[in-house]
């Protein structure tokens, strides 16, 4: 891919990296030898056990309601922008709500598989003022603005206001609000919707409730991706 936000998605993921590490440092009590040692045993774990080898080792990869506030930008990785371009690509989504922005790097992500399409748009919902500046200045930076409404504050109210469907929904919020958020968008999707959601493995224990809701409902198809931090699948049936 070769446009205006490829320089800055490469700066984000870098930023955001060197986020992780920088956290994953204050939590560990070890040399950063045994850091660097766990961070290599940590690349070489199929996806599914890495949420719970972290955990063992006393480091939190989740993403809670304690970042809030703290300029972390989250991200999600490469991989899984990538991902989410295909999707674009693939469903040629008219409208696309992203339930957790930061400050966009998921965002940018599918606004310029939109611009690749030429029409659509992207509803980005992110609470944090600050973060929402940022996300602001990163789809001028891309030239991707025609392709993003942003909505600031908080996703509940948002989503509250929202009407018509959503042809593709990304969930990236704090997991245990899942199943509550889903909840609530369930009136916007329509036969074919296809509802993404991040962190399945980093946040076990926390998307359990939204699984097993999935899981029990015949309006779904729903199936955990083995890749990244788990990515949640799910078909929208009738
Ligand atoms: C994991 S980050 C999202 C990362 C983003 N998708 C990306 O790839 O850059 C989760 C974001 O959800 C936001 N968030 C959490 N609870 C929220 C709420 N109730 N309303 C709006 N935003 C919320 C947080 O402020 C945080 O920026």
């Amino acid at each position: 891919m070769s446009s205006p936000g490829t320089a800055l998605l490469d700066r984000l993921h870098e930023q955001s990296t060197a986020e992780t590490m920088a956290r994953a440092r204050a939590q560990f009590h070890g040399s950063n030898e045994e850091l660097a040692e766990l961070a290599e045993q940590y690349g070489a774990l199929v996806p599914r056990l890495r949420g719970r080898f972290l955990r063992e080792q006393g480091l939190s990869s989740e993403d809670t309601e304690s970042s809030q506030g703290v300029d972390l930008l989250l991200a999600i990785s490469a991989g899984m922008g990538q991902f989410l371009r295909n999707m674009v690509l693939a469903h040629r989504p008219s409208r696309i709500l992203e339930l957790g922005s930061s400050c966009g790097v998921s965002t940018l992500y599918f606004a310029q598989a939109l611009r690749t399409l030429g029409s659509g748009t992207v509803i980005a919902t992110e609470l944090d003022a600050a973060k929402c500046a940022q996300l602001r200045k990163h789809i001028r930076t891309a030239e991707v603005e025609p392709y993003v409404d942003l909505r600031e504050g908080d996703v509940f109210e948002t989503v509250a206001e929202l009407d018509g469907t959503f042809d593709i929904v990304f969930i990236d919020i704090w997991a245990d609000a899942y199943l509550r958020l889903f909840k609530q968008v369930e009136p916007l999707l329509r036969p074919g919707s296809i509802v993404l959601a991040d962190n399945m493995y980093t946040a076990e224990d926390a998307v359990q409730a939204y699984k097993h809701y999935l899981e029990q409902s015949p309006r779904f198809s729903s199936t955990t991706l083995d890749f990244e931090s788990g990515v949640e699948f799910t078909v929208v049936v009738s």
